[in-house]
């Protein structure tokens, strides 16, 4: 789907346009990934697990393999039952930590309420924890001088959309709205390493509208559609939206039309920039992980 574009003679910010951009890295990875298998013939490989049944989470993994293929990285899958036991995820996991074709390895999230996911994530080896969610990698994210492995792959995309758009961050005030392990909390530490000046608003926190309209940069990821109006924005910030929010729409062949945490129509009057849903922040996703999973390739063959 393309990228909306603001519409109405008010509308005035730039469309980050997160499809491309996610396109342009896809191809630079592919480029790296074959000038690495020429010098010393070693292709990156991914593995991905995929426990249950549930339809979004099979396309993302679909997507991250097809990915993989245009980029010319391996990937390996598992897919398990819903009512596996965590004990067979760990076995996978076991057997891709000692496999030398694996560079990467990712549980696609949520899994079914049975499991542990902290016990899940801290098998997965820190030198192949390509979505960056061992706590030894996120550990490092928070502290200062020290640097982790990996990078969770949706806030690293956030930095890298700011960054390809030409907005300046160190020094600016930025507000992550949400705090999840996967987005807004690691989110707002890649900020702070950014030399922002960050704040979390969370759902206790009060009059969260006069906290956003201070923010230069403003990263929403709540998972509530519409939640963020053009009122709470001040002129001129750039909003990065994180949310991708299905809402009931009969006139679209799914149903469902997916929309952002922040209104659009509203946003693309008062911001700077905003990023589109769908066409911003989740194609970002994909590319950091086979950013990721190229880094990973490359230090363990110790190619530069
Ligand atoms: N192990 C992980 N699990 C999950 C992660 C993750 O990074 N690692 N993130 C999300 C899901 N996710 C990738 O896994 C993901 C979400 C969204 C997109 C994306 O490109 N979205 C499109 C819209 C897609 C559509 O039309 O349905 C967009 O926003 O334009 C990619 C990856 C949770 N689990």
């Amino acid at each position: 789907m393309d990228a909306p574009q603001p519409s109405g003679a008010e509308a005035s910010a730039k469309v980050i346009d997160g499809k491309l951009v996610a396109q342009q890295i896809r191809e630079e990875i592919a480029a790296e990934v074959s000038r690495m298998k020429d010098a010393i013939g070693a292709v990156p490989g991914l593995a991905v697990i995929l426990v249950g049944d549930r339809k979004d989470s099979a396309t993302y993994v679909r997507n991250k393999k097809k990915a993989c293929e245009a980029a010319g990285i391996n990937s390996f899958e598992v897919r398990l039952q819903e009512d596996s036991a965590e004990a067979e995820v760990l076995k996978h996991i076991a057997a891709f930590n000692d496999d030398p074709a694996v560079h990467g390895i990712l549980v696609q999230l949520p899994l079914p309420k049975h499991m542990n996911e902290e016990n899940v994530l801290n098998a997965v080896s820190i030198e192949k924890d390509v979505d960056g969610f061992h706590p030894l990698n996120i550990g490092r994210l928070a502290m200062r001088g020290r640097d982790p492995l990996f990078v969770p792959c949706t806030p690293k995309g956030c930095i890298e959309l700011l960054r390809r758009s030409g907005v300046q961050i160190s020094g600016k005030r930025a507000v992550v709205i949400g705090r999840s392990n996967i987005v807004g909390m690691p989110a707002a530490l890649l900020l702070q390493r950014e030399d922002a000046t960050v704040t979390i608003v969370h759902s206790r926190t009060k009059n969260p509208e006069e906290i956003v309209k201070q923010a230069d940069i403003v990263v929403s990821a709540v998972g509530q559609s519409n939640m963020v109006r053009g009122s709470w924005l001040k002129p001129g910030a750039v909003v990065i939206d994180v949310g991708i929010n299905a809402v009931e729409d009969a006139s679209c062949s799914r149903g469902y039309k997916l929309v952002g945490d922040v209104c659009y129509e509203e946003a693309s009057k008062v911001a700077s920039a905003v990023t589109p849903v769908p066409g911003g922040v989740g194609p970002m996703t994909i590319a950091m992980l086979l950013s990721n999973t190229l880094a990973s390739a490359k230090r363990i063959h110790n190619f530069q």
